[in-house]
């Protein structure tokens, strides 16, 4: 399926991570190596930058270290209740006890000085500074534990003789440091199950051993051979030696601490009391041990059903379902497979507490050597490749095996790890090609290839030749990292056309049709969106047409009003003439300025536009508001259609000439306003109310005025007459 070489030129992706991968571990070692080569200059400069040199707890000088204080602390532990109950071994090893005691306290000492040097974390940043670091331990109650298990109590031999090794008991106080370090070990060995029980073990050893001593030394106390339970008489030759003496006592203690109880009957209150002891003390022993070995052994089989699915289980399955024994026979080959080639089916949800950037790394590395081997994705981004390489999971099938069969629907597409399938006719015997280790297969039906008259369904067969290893790629995860590598998946989709195209299962020309219909697609997309900002401005046009049917409305029923008060004075006109003007109060007056002011608001309005018509700002305002263009324009268009249809003038001339007409009119009235008559400046709103009530009351004055003029007259009249 891939050619060789196809891909040469571009280089090869997979190598340049693989590449990559290396070079980071070269990377590291190189660090490691700089570091490890501070520290020489640190450990050689000792003497005289001991007060710079500052021990991180997670480097590797620290963990040996605690490896080597295993030793001293065992030492201790196992030599002192020795040579303080076995007191011949004390004295026949002397020099050597001594010397191992001396070197035992130089490591002691040494050790206190790696443990104030050793830095601590303190919200996650390593503390380095001396001083802190001396003051911390100073202040622990660690300091106060090795500063007594240092204290010279060798002293004492003096008072006590050199074979009382016990004057150095406050030697065992560094027991915490001997934990400390077995924890450390079992975070770091591959082995923690082994480790666990090699660590109880050595307990225990360690608890017989104090046993036996104690057991030999009572038996000092109560005298060897004085009866059946004590250690028997050390001058009869069987018993003398001391490798015979430490033995028995071993073998006397272990049989209690793991309950054989085949040990002689006590016979003494103190033989009843110690055993009472150490049968207290051995179930304690007992039980740790089951409850130990026992956490082990299910530890062991959670791993291995973590690693395999549950053989017992299927199996039992299969029984009470009266499966067939060929097929039967089929599934115990396949976990038989499992087995034996060490085949981890579940890496995923085992992988699944570490950290995704470690879960990446380790995928990488595990899949990188087979993934590389894959051409089509030699090519790809190095981000795709470790998104790809997390969503992979491992399927093993058997010989014979069908992955696939023609005209299924497919789900997934397979990467081949190691093995070779068969791509096969569909009777099952005719091979069209063979796949093998870095091939791939399965894209085509699930890459909505246009075109592909298969559609979602399988084009061909795949079938097992012998077992083989694959890593299979769900459709959803492939869609999902091929929608943000456009080119990686245009790539795969060639590859898939080229297989559809050699079957004669590409349709060509729907190609061109899908492309056509993609354009009237787009076509009608725009003419919607198109149709939509019409419907929008009809929407305002109407609400504007609207409003400015109301004011037409009131404007009408307001000449309407003045025609009828008009129509009701004329008669009163003919006899009284000035009259109407003289009652201020009536309706006729009222209606008269209204209309007045009415007009000389429209005036004001359409003076404005026409000035703003002359000055072009009818333009910029449109330019500024951008999309209210048409509901300005409209708006307008609609005041001037209302003047228009108003004073029957359509024509701007007309119009101007009117509004001269107007403001003769006004000025007749005695209205001498600017802005009224001139059509000259635009004013102000509060100001034009200001102006028009200033009128009014003026008016007014002249109307008492001449009203007072009009009594008087009639009343001259009236004398005169
Ligand atoms: N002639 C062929 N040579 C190699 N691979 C093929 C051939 N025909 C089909 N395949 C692969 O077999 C797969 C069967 O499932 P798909 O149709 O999804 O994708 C198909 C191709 O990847």
């Amino acid at each position: 399926m891939d050619k060789a070489g196809d891909n040469s030129f571009r280089g090869n992706q997979w190598q340049r991570l693989l590449r990559w991968h290396r070079g980071q571990k070269v990377n590291e070692e190189r660090e490691d190596g700089v570091k490890d080569e501070g520290k020489r200059n640190t450990i050689l400069g000792l003497k005289f930058e001991v007060k710079e040199w500052v021990v991180d707890p997670a480097e590797q000088f620290y963990y040996v270290w605690l490896q080597v204080m295993i030793l001293p602390i065992v030492y201790n532990w196992v030599i002192i209740i020795l040579r303080t109950c076995f007191t011949a071994i004390a004295l026949s090893y002397l020099p050597v006890w001594l010397t191992l005691d001396y070197l035992v306290d130089l490591m002691y000492i040494l050790d206190m000085v790696v443990t104030v040097h050793t830095g601590y974390l303190d919200q996650g940043i390593l503390i380095k500074d001396l001083a802190q670091l001396k003051k911390r331990y100073l202040h622990s109650k660690r300091f106060l534990r090795d500063l007594v298990s240092l204290l010279p109590t060798d002293l004492l031999y003096f008072a006590f003789g050199i074979q009382t090794a016990l004057v150095r008991i406050n030697r065992l106080l560094r027991l915490p440091r001997l934990n400390e370090a077995l924890d450390r070990m079992e975070t770091r060995t591959s082995y923690p199950n082994t480790f666990r029980i090699s660590k109880l073990m050595i307990y225990i050893f360690v608890l017989i051993h104090w046993n036996a001593c104690l057991y030999f030394a009572l038996s000092s106390y109560l005298g060897f051979g004085s009866d059946y339970w004590v250690y028997p008489n050390i001058t009869e030759p069987e018993f003398a030696s001391l490798r015979r003496q430490y033995i028995y006592c071993f073998w006397f203690s272990a049989q209690i601490f793991t309950t054989v109880g085949d040990t002689p009957l006590p016979k003494r209150e103190e033989e009843y009391l110690f055993m009472i002891a150490d049968l207290l003390i051995a179930v304690l022993v007992f039980a740790s041990i089951v409850g130990n070995v026992g956490d082990v052994i299910s530890s062991l089989s959670d791993r291995d059903n973590v690693f395999f699915p549950n053989h017992e289980l299927v199996r039992a399955y299969l029984r009470s379902h009266h499966i067939s024994k060929e097929l039967r026979q089929r599934i115990d080959n396949w976990y038989q497979h499992l087995h034996i080639n060490k085949k981890i089916m579940r890496e995923n949800e085992i992988l699944q507490q570490l950290p995704i950037h470690l879960r990446t790394e380790i995928a990488v590395s595990v899949h990188v050597p087979t993934l590389s081997k894959v051409t089509i994705f030699q090519s790809c981004e190095k981000s795709l490749l470790e998104e790809l390489v997390l969503k992979l999971t491992p399927q093993v099938f058997s010989p014979g095996e069908y992955v696939c069969r023609k005209g299924d629907v497919g789900h997934e597409m397979y990467i081949i790890k190691e093995g070779k399938l068969a791509v096969v006719a569909d009777d099952g015997v005719t091979e069209f090609a063979v796949l093998s280790e870095g091939n791939f297969f399965g894209e085509i039906s699930i890459l909505n290839i246009k075109g592909n008259k298969s559609g979602n369904r399988r084009t061909a067969n795949i079938r097992s030749i012998g077992h083989s290893d694959l890593f299979s790629l769900s459709k959803e995860d492939l869609t999902d990292v091929l929608s943000e590598f456009p080119a990686a998946k245009h790539h795969l989709e060639e590859k898939g056309r080229q297989i559809l195209t050699k079957m004669g299962m590409l349709e060509e020309s729907r190609e061109g049709e899908e492309v056509e219909s993609e354009k009237v697609e787009t076509k009608i997309k725009r003419l919607e969106d198109n149709l939509e900002i019409l419907q929008t401005k009809l929407a305002r046009l109407m609400v504007e047409l609207e409003s400015s049917n109301h004011k037409m409305q009131a404007r009408v029923q307001q000449l309407e009003w003045e025609v009828a008060a008009l129509e009701t004075q004329l008669p009163e006109d003919g006899e009284e003439g000035e009259g109407v003007q003289g009652r201020g109060d009536g309706v006729g007056g009222e209606v008269e300025w209204e209309r007045e002011e009415a007009e000389g608001e429209e005036e004001e309005g359409s003076d404005v536009k026409m000035k703003k018509q002359e000055q072009g700002e009818d333009s910029n305002e449109v330019s500024k508001e951008g999309d209210g263009e048409s509901t300005k324009s409209t708006k307008e268009d609609m005041e001037r259609m209302a003047e228009g249809d108003k004073s029957g003038l359509k024509d701007p001339e007309d119009q101007e000439k009117k509004k001269e007409d107007d403001g003769e009119k006004n000025r007749d009235k005695g209205d001498d306003r600017p802005g009224k008559g001139d059509g000259a400046e635009i004013e102000p709103e509060d100001k034009k109310e200001e102006k028009s009530e200033e009128r009014e009351t003026e008016e007014i004055r002249e109307q008492e005025e001449e009203g007072q003029k009009d009594e008087e007259k009639k009343k001259k009249n009236n004398k005169a007459k």
